[in-house]
């Protein structure tokens, strides 16, 4: 027999919905470096995309669905772990050479780490090496200000990467850096569009050391590490984990099974961005657009910011080529925005207006010009 293995690294990548992790991932992922790496990531929603979205190799990720890591699933993330150790001390799978852990973006970062931290068998094979946090440069001031949880993901950093350096203006960039330097003077900040951010080494930062942190992240950790935290409460209770974001922040999915009218998903992806952007945190969708079904469409909505539409060669998986769409609100319904997606896919109901409708009376939906 072997003797004992190596302990594994553990990093961590957090950062605010639709800062960039995924986009940072994928980059790096392309470094031999991290051949031996597993990537486990974890999303909001009963609707995967995710897993669709991030272009390793299926095997070396690992997607925990379906609820946020820092509640429900935390305990799903140590049972992966201490299955993978298991895999690799029975020869199953190769030794790694790191494990990499994708947060959800609205995942209080403290509970995620006290997993490998505090967790005593955990902590036998693996270690925490490095946290680093993605900052989307024209949304992360706003985030930071009015999300705790964008606020801690930047204090518990060793790293911190600005993403959309591109489309933010050198003030904004500034401004960005100072609140950063503010709540966590140790770590360097570093260009997402740099070549430094694509290279593997962005995630070897040394042992965790929350000592190297301002005084609050010390205590935030302490926090999580009594038994008896009431995350054990949401287990049973589908989407409840998400009140523990805020009771108004909700996240739901909408499923279509036939291609949509380029018009009509323009129409409605317009009107949700200018009237209700400030309520969307996130949106993101992969769609089956009607001039060319074959070839779905990928849509990122990171409140009021859009990002180019990206057109796929071909359906991740073949045998799915539903839409699918997932957001997540703050303060907006699932009803309406339901409501407002039939209304623009020609799904009317006897009760409710119908795209005509709407389009004829803009007033029918505050906020709606064409
Ligand atoms: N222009 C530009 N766009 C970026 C950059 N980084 C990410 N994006 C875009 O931002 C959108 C969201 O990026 P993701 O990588 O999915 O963000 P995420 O943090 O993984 O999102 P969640 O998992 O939902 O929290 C996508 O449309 C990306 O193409 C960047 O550096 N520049």
């Amino acid at each position: 027999m072997n003797g004992p293995l190596p302990v594994v690294p553990v990093s961590i990548l957090t950062g605010f919905l639709g800062a960039g992790k995924t986009t940072l991932l994928n980059r790096l992922l392309k470094d031999p470096e991290l051949a031996d790496t597993a990537v486990i990531i974890n999303e909001f929603g009963d609707v995967s995309i995710d897993h669709l979205l991030v272009e390793a190799s299926s095997d070396g990720v690992i997607e925990l669905a379906d609820g946020c890591l820092c509640c429900t699933v935390r305990g799903e993330l140590v049972d992966t772990l201490a299955d993978l150790m298991d895999r690799m001390q029975t020869g199953r799978i190769n030794p790694l050479k790191r494990v990499v852990i994708e947060t959800t973006g609205l995942a209080d970062p403290a509970p995620v780490l006290q997993s490998v931290l505090g967790n005593p068998v955990i902590a036998q094979n693996f270690r925490l090496d490095g946290v680093v946090t993605v900052v989307d440069a024209v949304n992360g001031l706003q985030t930071i200000a009015s999300h705790v949880e964008a606020m801690k993901q930047v204090a518990v950093a060793d790293r911190l990467v600005i993403s959309k350096t591109g489309l933010a203006s050198n003030d904004q960039l500034e401004a960005l850096s100072e609140v950063l330097k503010d709540l966590n003077p140790r770590a360097p900040i570093i260009d997402g569009a740099s070549e430094e951010a694509g290279r593997a080494d962005l995630f070897a930062c040394g042992l965790y050391d929350p000592a190297t942190k301002v005084a609050d992240v010390g205590r935030w950790l302490q926090d999580e590490s009594g038994e008896g935290h009431d995350h054990q409460d949401h287990h049973h209770h589908h989407h409840h984990d998400v009140n523990r974001h805020g009771s108004d922040i909700r996240s739901f999915s909408i499923v279509h099974d036939r291609p949509i009218e380029p018009m009509a998903l323009e129409m409605f992806i317009d009107l949700l961005r200018s009237a209700h952007g400030d309520k969307l945190l996130r949106m993101k969708a992969i769609v089956a657009v009607a001039d060319r079904p074959e070839r779905p469409v990928v849509l990122h909505g990171v409140q009021t910011v859009f990002h180019a539409p990206e057109r796929l060669a071909a359906w991740p998986d073949p045998t799915d080529r539903r839409t699918r769409m997932v957001l997540i609100t703050k303060g907006l319904g699932e009803a309406f925005v339901r409501d407002l997606f039939d209304a623009f896919t020609g799904k009317p109901r006897v009760d409710r207006a119908d795209a005509q409708a709407l389009t004829d009376n803009p007033l029918a939906v505050p906020g709606m010009k064409f």
